[in-house]
C-alpha cells in the first residue's frame, strides 16, 4: 500500500508523548494497549463510552448469559424426557435481563481502567479525534487535550446496521445494543435477520416465552454454514415453536389504530405481520466517521471499513486498524487476534513486521443446538474450486450424547483428497463450540486425521465425536492391498 500523499501536507513533531495510541476500548483496544504495555512502551488508551466496548456489555457476555438462562428453562421444560414428573421454572422476564447485568458486574473488574492502569496503560476516558497524523484531541469531562504519538491504534468497533426501511422510526425498534434494557417482555417479537445475533436472540427469547418470528431474506438460517448445519437449526427451532420466515424480505413498518405491522416480500406479495417488538439484527457497520478519518484521509474499504493491508496498516503506515472497524471479521477472538499485529507492527515495525496469518480461523454460533466452524466448509470449498473429501459422523450415535438425552449433530471434516490433511472442520451439537478446538490446534500445528485418531480421548465424553470421525476417514482409507497380504500371512499361519 503507497503512503497516502497527504502525509506530506502535515508537519510530523520533532518529540512524542506517547509510542503508541490506542483509540477505543473494545476487544481489539484492550489487546493492542496490553501487548504494547508489556513491551515496556508508553501507550494512553482512550475509550469515550465504556471500557470493555460491544463484547462486554451488549455482544458476547450479555447474549452468553442470557443463553444459559433461557437453556436452563428448556432443560426443565424437557424434564419428563429425563425421568421427572414435573419440573417448574417460576421466573420473571426482569429477573432475568437484571442476572445478565449481574454477569457483566462480574466480568467487568477484567476489562476496568484500574486493571489497564496496573499493567501500565495511560487509560483516558474521552473521546477521540484524530488531528493530524500523529496528534489525538481528547475531550473529557474535564477538558481537551492533545496527544501526540509515533504510531496510532484504531480499534473503534461497529454498530448495529439500521437500514432506511420506510416507517422504521414510528415503531420503536430494538438492536443490539438496547435490548439489554428491556425489563417487559415482548408478547410477539419480530427479528429480522438470521444470523448469528438474529439465531441466538430468537432462541432466547422463545424460550422466555415471546412469540417470535424471524424474518430472513436469504434462503436458509445462518447463511455462511453449509444446508445441512443450519438445517439442523431450522428443524430445533420449528420444534420450539419459533415462526422462520424464510425469503422474506422487511418493506415497510406501519402503525394501523395503534397496532404495529410490519410488511415483508415474499414471492412479489405483501405479507403482513403485526408485532409488539422488532429486534434489528441485519448486520453491523464499522464506525468510521466523526472522528478524523475523514479529515486526515485515512481510506476506506468498499465494505466502508477502514482499509489495512496485509500488517493492519492504514494508508498511513504508522497508522493501524484493527478489530470490527477492519473487518473483515467481526469476532472478539479475531479482533484480539489482529490487535497483536497492530501493536507489534505499530511499535517494532521499522525493524520487523509481521503480517497478519488468517489461515484458520475458528467461530461458533452459540444456538441450541451450537454450529462450529474452522477452515472451509462445503459451499465455500465449491466457490472455490477446491477439491475434498467428506467424513461425518452422526454425534446420534455417541454414547455420552445419549446419556445426556441431547444426541443430535454431527461432526464434519474435510479433508485433501487421498491424505488426511484437514481443510476444515463443522460441528453441530452440544458443545459444538468447544469440541472443535482439537480441530483448530490440529489445523494450526498442521496434524492431520491420523494423529486425532492416535490420541486417547477420555470415554464417555463429547470429544470422542472427533476421534470417531477421524475412524471414518480411516475406514474409507484402509490399505486393501495390505490388507489383503495380511489376510494371507494369517491363513498361512494357521496351517
Ligand atoms: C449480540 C452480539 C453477540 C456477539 N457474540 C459474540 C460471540 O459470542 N463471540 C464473538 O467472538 N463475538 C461476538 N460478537 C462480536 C463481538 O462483540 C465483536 O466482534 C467485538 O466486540 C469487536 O471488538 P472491537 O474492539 O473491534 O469493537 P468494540 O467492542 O465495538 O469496541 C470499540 C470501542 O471503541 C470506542 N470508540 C469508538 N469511537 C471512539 C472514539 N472516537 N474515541 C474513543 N473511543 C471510541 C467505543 O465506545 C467502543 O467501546 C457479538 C456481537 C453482538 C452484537
Ligand atoms: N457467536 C458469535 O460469534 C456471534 C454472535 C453474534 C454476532 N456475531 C458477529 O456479529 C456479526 C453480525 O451479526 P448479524 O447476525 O447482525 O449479521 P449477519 O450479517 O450475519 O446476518 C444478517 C442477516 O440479515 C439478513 N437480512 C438483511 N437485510 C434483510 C431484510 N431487509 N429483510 C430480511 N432479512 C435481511 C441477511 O440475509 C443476513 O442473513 C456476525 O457476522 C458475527 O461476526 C458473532
Amino acid at each position: 500500500m503507497t503512503t497516502n500523499k497527504k502525509t506530506y501536507n502535515w508537519v510530523k513533531p520533532k518529540k512524542f508523548d506517547n509510542n503508541i495510541i490506542v483509540i477505543g476500548g473494545g476487544s481489539a483496544g484492550l489487546v493492542s494497549a496490553y501487548i504494547a504495555a508489556a513491551v515496556k512502551a508508553k501507550v494512553t488508551l482512550i475509550e469515550k463510552h465504556k471500557m470493555g466496548g460491544d463484547c462486554l456489555n451488549t455482544g458476547c457476555v450479555p447474549s452468553k448469559a442470557l443463553i444459559s438462562t433461557t437453556r436452563l428453562l428448556a432443560d426443565a421444560a424437557r424434564a419428563r424426557e429425563f425421568g421427572i414428573a414435573n419440573l417448574t421454572a417460576d421466573y420473571s422476564f426482569a429477573d432475568v435481563m437484571e442476572r445478565v447485568q449481574r454477569v457483566i458486574k462480574s466480568i467487568e473488574p477484567h476489562d476496568s481502567v484500574e486493571r489497564y492502569q496496573d499493567l501500565g496503560v495511560v487509560v483516558i476516558e474521552g473521546n477521540a479525534r484524530l488531528i493530524s497524523p500523529w496528534e489525538v484531541e481528547v475531550t473529557t469531562k474535564s477538558g481537551t487535550q492533545t496527544l501526540t504519538s509515533l504510531s496510532i491504534v484504531i480499534a473503534t468497533g461497529a454498530r448495529p446496521l439500521v437500514p432506511p426501511i420506510p416507517g422504521i422510526e414510528t415503531v420503536d425498534y430494538i438492536t443490539s445494543d438496547t435490548i439489554w434494557n428491556l425489563r417487559e417482555q415482548p408478547k410477539q417479537l419480530i427479528v429480522l435477520g438470521g444470523g448469528p445475533i438474529g439465531c441466538e436472540l430468537a432462541q432466547c427469547f422463545a424460550r422466555l416465552g415471546s412469540r417470535v418470528t424471524i424474518i430472513e431474506m436469504a434462503s436458509r438460517l445462518l447463511i455462511r454454514e453449509d444446508e445441512d448445519a443450519s438445517g439442523l437449526v431450522l428443524s430445533q427451532f420449528d420444534q420450539e415453536g419459533i415462526t422462520v420466515l424464510l425469503r422474506y424480505t422487511a418493506k415497510q413498518f406501519i402503525v394501523e389504530n395503534g397496532e404495529k405491522i410490519l410488511l415483508a416480500e415474499h414471492e412479489s406479495k405483501t405479507v403482513r405481520i403485526p408485532f409488539d417488538q422488532v429486534l434489528l439484527a441485519l448486520g453491523r457497520i464499522s464506525n468510521t466517521s466523526g472522528y478524523g478519518l475523514e479529515d486526515i484521509g485515512v481510506e476506506l474499504s468498499p465494505k466502508r471499513t477502514i482499509q489495512v493491508d496485509g500488517f493492519q496498516a492504514t494508508n498511513y503506515p504508522h497508522i493501524f486498524a484493527c478489530g470490527d472497524v477492519s473487518g473483515p471479521y467481526q469476532f472478539t477472538h479475531t479482533a484480539a487476534h489482529q490487535a497483536w499485529y497492530a501493536a507489534v507492527n505499530g511499535l517494532f515495525g521499522d525493524i520487523k513486521k509481521f503480517r497478519t496469518d488468517y489461515s484458520i480461523i475458528p467461530w461458533a454460533t452459540f444456538t441450541e443446538p451450537e454450529v462450529a466452524r474452522v477452515g472451509f466448509n462445503e459451499q465455500e470449498a465449491k466457490e472455490q474450486g477446491i477439491k475434498y473429501e467428506i467424513s461425518k459422523y452422526d454425534i446420534s450415535d455417541l454414547d455420552r450424547a445419549i446419556a445426556d438425552g441431547n444426541a443430535h449433530g454431527f461432526v464434519k471434516v474435510l479433508t485433501r483428497p487421498g491424505t488426511d490433511k484437514i481443510l476444515g472442520v463443522t460441528i453441530v451439537g452440544n458443545h459444538a463450540g468447544d469440541l472443535i478446538a482439537e480441530f483448530v490446534l490440529a489445523m494450526k500445528y498442521k496434524m492431520g486425521l491420523n494423529k486425532i485418531l492416535g490420541t486417547i480421548h477420555i470415554y464417555p465424553t463429547l470429544a470422542e465425536a472427533n476421534k470417531y470421525v477421524a475412524g471414518v476417514w480411516k475406514k474409507n482409507h484402509l490399505p486393501l492391498k495390505l490388507l489383503r497380504w495380511v489376510a494371507r500371512y494369517h491363513e498361512w499361519k494357521r496351517g
